[in-house]
């Protein structure tokens, strides 16, 4: 059930998610602020998804327990821009949306794909498509946006550019987000918090102070990043 508190975007308390009686998530706790991106990193396996799927209310037929508030208003990414591919991209956008078209051109626009309205999504590239899944989510102004590794399948040129795109629409936007990533530098380009999941809990969170364009060069990114290789236990 979705509530909205007004002070915090997310709060989870003890959080348990179980499969087969396994516990996936195990009384997990994690608050976000309106407007916080957070990064979430764990080990293949970890629960990463499963938490994103509890926070997006897809997940309720699973076993398990826990106090769980999210806005009303929420928009989910995946790592696949699950564009219907009988409608043309801007149908796509603003699917659902009654009257919206303006606002979907203005979100085309935002991700840099104004005049490929009519395109259908197969003759768009694969970074296209996911910019059109953030216009789809944008559009909806989300309290919260989710996103499910957005990025995993792109090349890393493509990567690079689609994390500007994706600070530049936060800060207009301002949702708060919740990213899942396996990219321990994308993660710290990106949020404003990280925090690392394992064995069904959160092991270790870093808050990010790096200003400017977060240079991986920079001392302080890298003092970063192995501190969170090592919570995710790979040694370098
Ligand atoms: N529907 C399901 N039925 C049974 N087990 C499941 C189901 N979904 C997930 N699991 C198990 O729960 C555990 C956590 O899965 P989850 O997808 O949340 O991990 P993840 O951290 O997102 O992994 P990855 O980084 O590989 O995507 C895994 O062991 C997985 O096999």
């Amino acid at each position: 059930m979705a509530t909205h508190t007004g002070l915090l975007t997310v709060q989870v308390r003890d959080l348990v998610r179980r499969y087969d009686e396994r516990a996936v998530l195990d009384g997990l706790d994690l608050d976000i602020e309106p407007g916080e991106f957070v990064a979430l990193l764990g080990k293949s396996g970890s629960g990463k998804s499963t938490l994103l799927r509890a926070l997006a209310g897809l997940d309720y037929d699973v076993d398990g327990s826990g106090e769980l508030v999210v806005p009303a208003n929420v928009s989910v990414v995946f790592q696949d821009s699950r564009l219907l591919p009988w409608a043309r991209v801007l149908d796509n956008v603003v699917l659902g949306l009654g009257g919206a078209e303006e606002r979907g051109r203005r979100s085309l626009d935002e991700v840099g794909l104004a005049g490929r309205e009519k395109a259908w999504p197969n003759e768009l590239s694969g970074g296209e498509q996911q910019r059109v899944a953030l216009a789809r989510s944008l559009v909806r102004e989300p309290q919260l946006l989710l996103a499910d590794e957005p990025f995993g399948a792109l090349d890393a040129l493509t990567r690079l550019k689609m994390h500007a795109l994706l600070r530049k629409l936060c800060a207009a936007h301002q949702p708060a987000v919740l990213l899942v990533t396996h990219d321990v530098d994308e993660a710290i380009v990106l949020a404003d918090r990280v925090i690392v999941l394992d064995a069904g809990r959160i092991v270790a969170e870093e808050t990010i102070t790096l200003t400017g364009s977060r240079s991986a060069a920079d001392p302080e990114f890298a003092a970063v990043r192995s501190r969170l290789l090592d919570a995710l236990g790979v040694s370098v």
